[in-house]
């Protein structure tokens, strides 16, 4: 059974209808990726899920129930947890206090702030500094902790691997991978294909708003790729 379906989904900000017809759907201990190019409409999937932009046509379902859209404040709770482009990390907050954020105390699972620990090591070291005052790879690590405290059945990340270095990228693959080993259904947003090479079984591209392809990531092509994402 699908975690995430969407279904026929339009959806606009404003008047501007950005996604067109788009279904596509994540089952439970999948990881599925969206290719796309910048502007493309990758970001207003997950804005559409959550609420942030409308749903013009079509429908949303988590976890078997048709939501509509699963709202931004009940989502973590809902088992839906987002690591947002940009890593929004809170600035004024240690890395302990942004850890404590993401927790979705209705939430039962393996994931506490010693268990994001346990995967993060640097994160304990840096427990008490402000979360802000640390590096780019970092900030995701403590981005990705945040968001696993909810003990997600769903982790969405948008564009994890914007700004980090190569070997950041490269740990951040692994680490996926044994979220996902872990029972983490993940679906990833990227540009960065080696990302999505290490981490996702199956794939959708997206252009002007639309799928134009989809399927085993084995199956895709180097022309495709060349055409939908940097290489
Ligand atoms: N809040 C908003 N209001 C109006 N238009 C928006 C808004 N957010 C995004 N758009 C527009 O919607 C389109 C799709 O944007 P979206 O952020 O979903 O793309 P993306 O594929 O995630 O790209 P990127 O990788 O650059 O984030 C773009 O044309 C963008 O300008």
């Amino acid at each position: 059974m699908s975690l995430l379906e969407l279904d026929g989904v339009d959806a606009a900000y404003g008047r501007a209808r950005v996604l067109h017809d788009v279904s596509l759907a994540v089952s439970r201990g999948e990881r599925v990726a969206i290719l796309g190019r910048n502007g493309v409409g990758k970001t207003t999937v997950v804005n559409t899920c959550l609420g942030l932009a409308a749903l013009k046509k079509g429908h949303v379902a988590f976890g078997g129930k048709r939501v509509g859209t699963i709202r931004t404040f009940s989502a973590a709770r809902a088992g839906l947890s987002v690591v947002p482009q940009g890593r929004r990390i809170v600035p004024g907050l240690t890395v302990r206090e942004n850890l404590h954020l993401g927790a979705a105390p209705n939430r039962k699972g393996p994931w506490t702030v010693e268990a994001v620990f346990g995967l993060f090591p640097i994160l304990r070291e840096r427990a008490e500094t402000p979360g802000t005052a640390m590096s780019g790879g970092q900030q995701q690590m403590l981005a990705i902790g945040r968001a696993l405290m909810a003990n997600p059945d769903l982790l969405i990340l948008d564009e994890p691997s914007e700004g980090l270095a190569p070997v950041v990228v490269d740990e951040l693959g692994d680490n996926l991978v044994k979220l996902a080993d872990a029972g983490t259904s993940i679906l990833l947003i990227e540009q960065n294909f080696g990302l999505v090479r290490k981490v996702a079984e199956r794939y959708y591209v997206l252009s002007k708003g639309a799928v134009v392809e989809a399927g085993q990531l084995a199956g895709l092509s180097m022309e495709s790729l060349k055409k939908h994402v940097a290489v």
